[in-house]
């Protein structure tokens, strides 16, 4: 038998579980990966929006990337909600320096309800820290545009734009369609070629965690030794199956059901 693999996120919390560390820990366990945690923020959050947010202390983040790799080989590492300046270099600081692999960085800063989960101030930061380090970049089309300065509202220009955030030191980046219409199509450029990822829409309201989803999607196939390409091709697959069985729960925007090729036949949610 193959040794398990190991996925890290380092991530906010998301009290009502459809996003941050506990969306990327459910998509772990769903993908056969052993998940483990670095919690950047906690959020009072639930289906309709984020109520209130704090940052933990840098040290405790430091403590807790520090612990994890002088004990535990990781095989790779998702990168989402950082908050602040500070979050950013101490995480770019201490994965340099254990020398991690496989790094994926969500870009997030705002939600889908509208709250700053990245301090806007912080934006330079997280490009000129993380980016350098990341395997792949997953922007969606909101923060492609902050990051560039474009407005990004087709297939041409999501790809202008993936040239220009590749520039920025990124290895891969998938510019991701899920706020267009039709299709939902993500554009992944390596330097050299573009490939579009086509998925078909799938007309819901619940649709809280798709990002942080995704992009742990792409870490756990990575642990797995899948190259880029296919790791990203699989982890849209997964999404766009996990999307199809989202589900209503509270009085917004619900989520993605990960385990959903797991339940019996006959089992059921609302
Ligand atoms: N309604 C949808 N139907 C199918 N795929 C979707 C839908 N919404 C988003 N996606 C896909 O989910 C992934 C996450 O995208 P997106 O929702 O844009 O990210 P974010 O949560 O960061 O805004 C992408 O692969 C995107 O194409
Ligand atoms: C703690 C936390 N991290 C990230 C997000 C954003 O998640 P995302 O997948 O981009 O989608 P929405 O939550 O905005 O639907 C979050 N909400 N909370």
């Amino acid at each position: 038998m193959s040794a398990m693999k190991v996925a890290l996120t380092i991530a906010g919390s998301d009290s009502c579980g459809g996003a941050g560390i506990q969306a990327d820990l459910k998509t772990f366990a769903a993908l056969g990966v052993y998940g483990m945690s670095v919690i950047t923020a906690v959020t009072a959050q639930n289906t309709t929006g984020v109520v209130s947010v704090r940052e933990l202390d840098a040290e405790i983040i430091r403590d807790q990337i520090d612990c994890l790799f002088k004990d535990i080989k990781i095989d790779a590492v998702k990168i989402g909600m950082v908050s602040s300046a500070e979050i950013i270099d101490v995480i770019g600081e201490r994965l340099r320096a254990h020398r991690a692999r496989h790094i994926v960085v969500d870009p997030v800063m705002v939600s889908k309800s509208g709250c700053h989960l990245l301090r806007p101030e912080s934006r330079e930061e997280l490009v000129k820290v993380l980016f350098p380090i990341a395997e792949v970049v997953t922007p969606n089309l909101f923060e492609a545009g902050v990051i560039t300065g474009m407005k990004i509202e087709n297939l041409s220009q999501m790809e202008e734009a993936a040239v220009r955030i590749h520039e920025l030191g990124a290895k891969n980046v998938v510019v991701k369609g899920g706020h267009l219409t039709g299709e939902a199509v993500d554009v992944l450029y390596d330097g050299e070629c573009f490939r579009h990822l086509r998925g078909r829409r799938i007309e819901t309201k619940n649709t809280h965690g798709t990002g942080c989803t995704f992009s742990s999607a792409i870490a756990a196939y990575l642990a797995d030794g899948h190259p880029v390409s296919e790791a990203v091709r699989r982890a849209k697959e997964y999404i766009t199956g996990a999307i199809e069985h989202s589900f209503s729960l509270g009085r917004g925007v619900g989520p993605t059901d990960h385990f959903y090729l797991y339940r019996r036949e006959g089992s059921s949610h609302g």
